[in-house]
């Protein structure tokens, strides 16, 4: 994927970036990008919240990363987190090869564990906006702890990759269930193929 962007990409333009990566995904090898079909609900959510500091949960090859930072307004942050240090190696250089690198600061480790430090590491005081797109038997227990972290403020929203496709149903559960939450679900499509899968968007009621 990394060769395919340093071959197909032009530096520092971002929407190259995700085309090489998109051609490369369909048509030689499929990968757990977000993708172009959902990447699309995620660039209008995006649009629509503006926000000025974004969490990634589950960074991988950079994909959704570069997605995100290229929309985001001058002086927006967004942190992204990955514990595979392999992964995290080619995200920072698709993201670099992107230019991107001034808005996006990639954290590696496990999200459990960085997610208390984000406060005094980075200095965020809330989130505006969370990608969620890593285990996806993790997505409950780390917005549980971003609640309990403080981390989430009225308002917040919350987009969560895959509730279909593998499926995220105890997360799905708690967030059509919960009186915190105002929940909707975006039908798309698994990346690069015909399968359902969709996005569901949480904003967080305080
Ligand atoms: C300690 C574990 C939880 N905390 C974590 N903290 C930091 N990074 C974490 C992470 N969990 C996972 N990660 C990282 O996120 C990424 C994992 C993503 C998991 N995603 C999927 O399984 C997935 C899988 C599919 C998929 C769909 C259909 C199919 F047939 C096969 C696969 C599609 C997707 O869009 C997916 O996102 C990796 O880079 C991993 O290293
Ligand atoms: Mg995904």
């Amino acid at each position: 994927m990394l060769k395919a962007v340093q071959k197909n990409a032009t530096k520092g333009d971002p929407q190259s970036v995700i085309s090489a990566i998109d051609h490369y995904c369909r048509n030689k090898e499929w990968a757990m990008n977000v993708g172009d079909d959902k990447g699309l609900i995620l660039d209008s959510v995006l649009t629509e919240v503006n926000p000025s500091a974004a969490l990634e949960l589950g960074t991988y090859c950079g994909y959704s990363t570069v997605r995100i930072a290229r929309l985001l307004s001058p002086g927006s942050k967004l942190i992204t987190v990955e514990f595979n240090p392999a992964f995290a190696a080619v995200a920072r250089q698709i993201i670099a090869y992107a230019g991107l690198q001034d808005k996006v600061t990639l954290v590696e480790g496990p999200s459990g564990d960085l997610i208390p430090k984000l406060r005094e590491r980075f200095g965020v005081k809330s989130f505006d906006f969370v990608f969620l797109d890593h285990w996806k038997d993790r997505y409950l227990l780390d917005t549980k702890l971003l609640e309990d972290c403080g981390l989430l403020q009225k308002g917040t929203v919350l987009l969560a990759d895959n509730v279909i496709c593998p499926g995220t149903p105890e997360y799905l559960k708690y967030v059509r269930s919960s009186p915190r939450y105002e929940s909707r679900y975006y039908k798309s499509n698994l990346e690069y193929t015909k399968l359902e899968d969709g996005l569901e968007k949480s904003v967080f009621l305080g």
